[in-house]
């Protein structure tokens, strides 16, 4: 099991357990339940009490070091998606020969706990990842990363600050890939990206204005550019959550349908119709560049109607 500067045995609510391979903070607050991956900071759980959880986590994921789980919230950082479709200022910080994993390292690499924070209405739980000389061969940036939750009965927070420690400027890409869950992906809209521009990335990443709500009823793979500070409304047939972004000016949606759900790891061949991700990020342009010193939080912020 990981270790932590942090003392769990004086925790009321929050403890350390095992999911096969990995290790995983479960918190059971009166108000609500959340399981949190210390590889890939990744959140697996979310639900206030009473309620199935906000995010969705694949029937078939499984718990393996170094592969990130199918579900939750993973953090890709310090890049999103493939390497060589980030601009040229990420790229730089990348040795393209070694083949960079898609979506960063971030979401495969264990994590430090570096916070906990217990009352009787919220738990805030933060983790830290700084990458050392192992990354070398794929990466040149310097940084410090730390993923912070708030969690409540009626909201869950998360944000990703990175710090650039280096001392030249840093640029770099990033999402928070937050898989949610749909009882019926045919019936299911995301409203607040009218008018807004997006790359299609399945047309040869061509320029699109969406008009109306966002449907599925094919596969989808699409960077929207959101207004800064948006509020978006995912409506199922079960539940409507909002999500809010801070400091994200893109927003990845993203649904594999039939054919692609086949190639995916830890995808049951049909859950392509129960769950859809949409994607708090800094992608496509919308890259972060820090100069040394300097930080940047991202953040989302979820809610039920
Ligand atoms: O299977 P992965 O690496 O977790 O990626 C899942 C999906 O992540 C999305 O962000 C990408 O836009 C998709 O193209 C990709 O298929």
């Amino acid at each position: 099991m990981s270790t932590s500067p942090i003392d769990l045995s004086k925790s009321a609510f929050t403890r350390l357990v095992q999911r096969k391979s990995l290790a995983c903070l479960e918190i059971r607050h009166p108000a609500f339940r959340a399981d949190i991956l210390l590889q890939g900071a990744q959140l697996l759980q979310f639900a206030p009490t009473g309620q199935d959880s906000w995010v969705w986590l694949s029937n078939s994921a499984d718990y393996v070091e170094g592969v990130s789980v199918r579900g939750g919230i993973p953090v890709c950082w310090p890049w999103f998606g493939n390497a060589d479709r980030n601009p040229a200022s990420v790229q730089d910080h990348l040795q393209m020969a070694n083949n960079p994993p898609a979506h960063g390292f971030a979401r495969t690499q264990v994590w430090n706990i570096s916070d906990l924070y217990e009352s009787a209405d919220r738990v805030e739980v933060e983790m830290t990842l700084q990458p050392g000389q192992q990354f070398a061969n794929v990466w040149n940036g310097s940084a410090v990363v730390k993923a912070r939750w708030v969690m409540t009965a009626r909201s869950l927070r998360m944000s990703l600050t990175t710090l650039n420690t280096g001392t030249t400027p840093l640029t770099f890409s990033q999402a928070l890939h937050t898989y949610f869950p749909t009882t019926s992906i045919q019936q299911t809209r995301l409203r607040g990206l009218h008018g807004r521009e997006y790359l299609e990335t399945l047309e040869g990443w061509v320029r699109k204005t969406q008009t109306g709500d966002v449907s599925f009823t094919g596969e989808t793979d699409r960077i929207y550019f959101p207004a800064t500070n948006q509020n978006l409304q995912l409506m199922t047939p079960q539940q409507t959550l909002q999500l809010g972004c801070d400091q994200s000016a893109s927003c990845i949606v993203w649904n594999p349908w039939i054919a692609k759900a086949r190639r995916l790891g830890q995808f049951q061949p049909d859950a392509w119709q129960t769950m859809f991700c949409v994607e708090t990020a800094n992608a496509a342009d919308d890259v972060v560049t820090l100069a040394a010193g300097a930080h940047h939080s991202m953040t989302l912020t979820l809610s039920r109607s």
